[in-house]
């Protein structure tokens, strides 16, 4: 039987939790289940902390998980990213008091606070940086407040941590991570695992694109089809007016009324865009 690692609590746990429904797999019902089986499909679901998923993973005691990137490199297991997600999207970056800093070359004999060691060594060794690393646990924006330390390195989304505590990020960021699917490089070709992968992956793409119908003059096809030239092709089909065609394309959510409003100039009408529920490609 499988056994695949989920996020049990933090800002993975949710999104994970939703993403595996939507693949068809039995997810828990309340937050105090901490194994379950899902017999259909024989795999196992273990619901840990995110930071010790890549753990289990790379020492082999389960064959994947779902973690965030930012996690599965602090760790240094000796995991692999299967594929990103697309959820819990955010920068890793340094941040401090204006005009500490500018970049990683101005950190030498500098205090740096994080939950991430792993990852602020990896990156400070790179540059030939040398600084006192202070691990801790969370919250780690008040830690220069509190004098314990002159730079912190941590987790940005939409960056209201780090203002309401009057810092501010400087350099390039240091890592960009979403959550990933995890495994270990020998396991990553295990038949359930692949199945897992091929539908975590329709799910993202299905999140990713929608579908885009319209009609357009015979002679604008071509034209119409460089607009929107969907993954592979679009599907063309004759209309009963022999003037018109049909084109079906999977186009970006992202940026689709751009396309719609291309489409319109170019003549197509009838344009319509629908969801994906599902997919496999
Ligand atoms: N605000 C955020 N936006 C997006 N991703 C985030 C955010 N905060 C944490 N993460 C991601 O969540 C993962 C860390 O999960 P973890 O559960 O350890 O911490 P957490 O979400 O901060 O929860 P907690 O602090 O309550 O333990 C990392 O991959 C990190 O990038
Ligand atoms: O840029 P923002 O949108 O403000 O988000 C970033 C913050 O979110 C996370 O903190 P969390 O709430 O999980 O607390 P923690 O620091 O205790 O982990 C992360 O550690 C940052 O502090
Ligand atoms: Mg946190």
């Amino acid at each position: 039987m499988l056994k695949i690692a989920i996020p049990n609590k933090g800002s993975l746990s949710e999104s994970a939790v939703t993403m595996l429904k939507e693949c068809g797999y039995r997810v828990r019902r309340d937050t105090k289940e901490l194994v379950i089986t899902d017999v259909d499909n024989d795999i196992e679901f273990f619901y840990l902390r995110p930071r010790d998923i890549a753990v289990y993973v790379g020492s082999g005691t389960l064959h994947a998980g779902i973690t965030g990137r930012d996690l599965l490199l602090d760790s240094q297991a000796e995991a692999i990213e299967i594929m990103p997600l697309g959820f819990a999207s955010s920068t890793f970056r340094f941040a401090a008091r204006p005009n500490t800093a500018a970049d990683v070359r101005d950190l030498g004999g500098k205090r740096i606070a994080t939950s991430y060691p792993g990852l602020v060594r990896a990156h400070l060794g790179k540059h030939d940086v040398e600084a006192e690393v202070v691990r801790l646990d969370g919250a780690v924006e008040t830690s220069i407040t509190l004098g314990v330390a002159d730079v912190i390195a941590d987790v940005v989304e939409t960056g209201t941590t780090l203002r309401n505590q009057g810092l501010e990020t400087f350099g390039a960021p240091i890592l960009h991570s979403e959550a990933v699917l995890v495994a270990r490089h020998d396991d990553a070709e295990l038949p359930g695992l692949r199945v897992l992968a091929r539908r975590l992956g329709g799910v993202v793409t299905a999140r990713t694109y929608v579908l885009v119908d319209y009609d357009v003059r015979a002679e604008l096809v071509d034209e119409a089809c460089a607009i929107t030239p969907g993954l592979e092709s679009p599907t063309v089909s004759p209309l009963h007016d022999r003037g018109y065609v049909a084109v079906r394309s999977m186009v970006k959510r992202q940026g689709v009324n751009r396309v719609m409003d291309a489409l319109y100039e170019l003549g197509a009408r009838g344009i319509l865009v629908t969801e994906i529920r599902a997919c496999r490609l």
